[in-house]
C-alpha cells in the first residue's frame, strides 16, 4: 500500500498547478509500472493492462470506472480483447496534478 494509494483526490480547479518537474521526478518513481506520454502538448500517465480474454478486461473497465465515480476523477481507458490501457491526467489544467498519480496507484490496486 503506498501513500499515494491513501490519499483523496482534491477537486480539481482550472488554476490548479501541474506537477513541477522535482515533484513529477518523485511522484513518476511511486508508480513505476506507468509511463509519461506527452499527446498535443498535454502530459498525461499511461499504462497497459494484459488480461486472459475481453471479460476479463471488461471487468476491471467497469471496477476502473468505480473508482473513478468515487473520486470524480476520469480516466481515458482503450478496452480491447486481453488488454486494457488506461491514460490519466488531469483536463482541467491541461496537465499532470497529483491527482493523476493518486489514480494511478489505485488503479494498479484493482488488480489485487
Ligand atoms: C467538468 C469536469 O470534467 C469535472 O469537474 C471533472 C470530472 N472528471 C475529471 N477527470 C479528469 N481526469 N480531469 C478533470 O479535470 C476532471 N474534471
Amino acid at each position: 500500500m503506498s501513500a499515494l494509494t491513501e490519499m483523496k483526490c482534491e477537486a480539481c480547479q482550472a488554476d490548479a498547478p501541474k506537477v513541477t518537474d522535482e515533484e513529477l521526478a518523485e511522484l513518476i518513481g511511486m508508480i513505476p509500472d506507468w509511463g509519461v506520454e506527452v499527446r498535443d502538448g498535454i502530459m498525461q500517465l499511461e499504462r497497459v493492462y494484459k488480461f486472459k480474454n475481453f471479460r476479463l478486461a471488461m471487468a476491471f473497465t467497469n471496477k476502473l470506472a468505480d473508482l473513478a465515480e468515487a473520486e470524480f476523477h476520469h480516466p481515458g481507458i482503450l478496452t480491447e480483447w486481453g488488454k486494457v490501457t488506461v491514460t490519466w491526467w488531469s483536463h482541467s489544467i491541461k496537465g499532470l496534478h497529483k491527482n493523476d498519480f493518486i489514480m494511478a496507484a489505485k488503479t494498479d490496486q484493482l488488480l489485487d
